[in-house]
């Protein structure tokens, strides 16, 4: 695995303001070399602080398209939406002028509605410019969760999403899969609390096959881009 520099912050406001600064001059150095930026964004409580600060950055947010790195299969005002958490808290001020890819549609399960998700990501750049990634108190990050049914298909697909049904956690999920994820030139894993430190380091320790891995860590065996952890207490 090429090099994770760990970054520690005194306070979550402080990480938040640091992650925004970094992901903001990436988008810029994007748009600079290449005329546009993508970035990947994940859900669920960990996120709205940052994006807050992020949507206020200076930047030609037109140039910028954002997306998931996984979405719950609920309707986009529903309580548990990753869209709904990035439309009021990023998707605002100064970002509101980005290109929003949504990974829900109108179909009855994630299953039926990954081939539509498939070709609204079709836009998205290959390979991200930035990909910030949450985990779960399970070891899950995106919507790869330990022992789903779709895990060894989301990891190896060669499609940029798959339909993932979570073990435990509520809702079917479309997730960007591993190769996606991996092939990301930044990516940064945006984490708080003492638990969630001590299980990355955990996972980062972990000497097992490949597919036993939490995978947190399969994805960052498969980064090649700079990888970085954001954490405060
Ligand atoms: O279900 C999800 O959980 C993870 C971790 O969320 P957090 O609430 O512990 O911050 C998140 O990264 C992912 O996007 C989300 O769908």
């Amino acid at each position: 695995m090429s090099s994770l520099s760990w970054q520690e912050f005194v306070s979550k406001g402080e990480l938040d303001q640091q992650l925004a600064d970094f992901i903001a001059q990436t988008l810029s150095e994007a748009i600079a070399a290449r005329g546009q930026a993508g970035i990947a964004v994940s859900g669920g409580r960990t996120p709205a602080g940052m994006f807050k600060a992020l949507r206020v950055k200076e930047l030609d947010w037109s140039k910028v398209i954002i997306t998931l790195a996984d979405e719950r299969w609920v309707a986009p005002d529903h309580a548990d939406s990753n869209e709904r958490l990035t439309r009021e808290n990023l998707l605002q001020d100064k970002a509101a002028s980005a290109t929003f890819i949504s990974q829900v549609s109108s179909a009855q399960t994630a299953h039926e509605g990954q081939a539509t998700i498939e070709a609204r990501l079709a836009a998205l750049p290959a390979p991200l410019d930035v990909l910030i990634l949450g985990m779960g108190d399970d070891g899950h990050t995106a919507s790869l969760f330990p022992k789903a049914a779709e895990l060894e298909f989301a990891c190896a697909s060669t499609a940029r999403c798959a339909a993932v049904t979570p073990p435990a956690a509520p809702h079917q999920r479309i997730t960007l899969t591993l190769p996606t994820l991996a092939a990301a030139r930044s990516v940064i894993v945006h984490i708080t609390g003492e638990s969630k430190k001590a299980l990355l380091q955990e996972a980062l320790l972990e000497q097992k096959t490949e597919t036993e891995l939490f995978p947190i860590r399969r994805v960052l065996n498969q980064c090649n881009g700079l990888k970085q952890v954001f954490w405060a207490a």
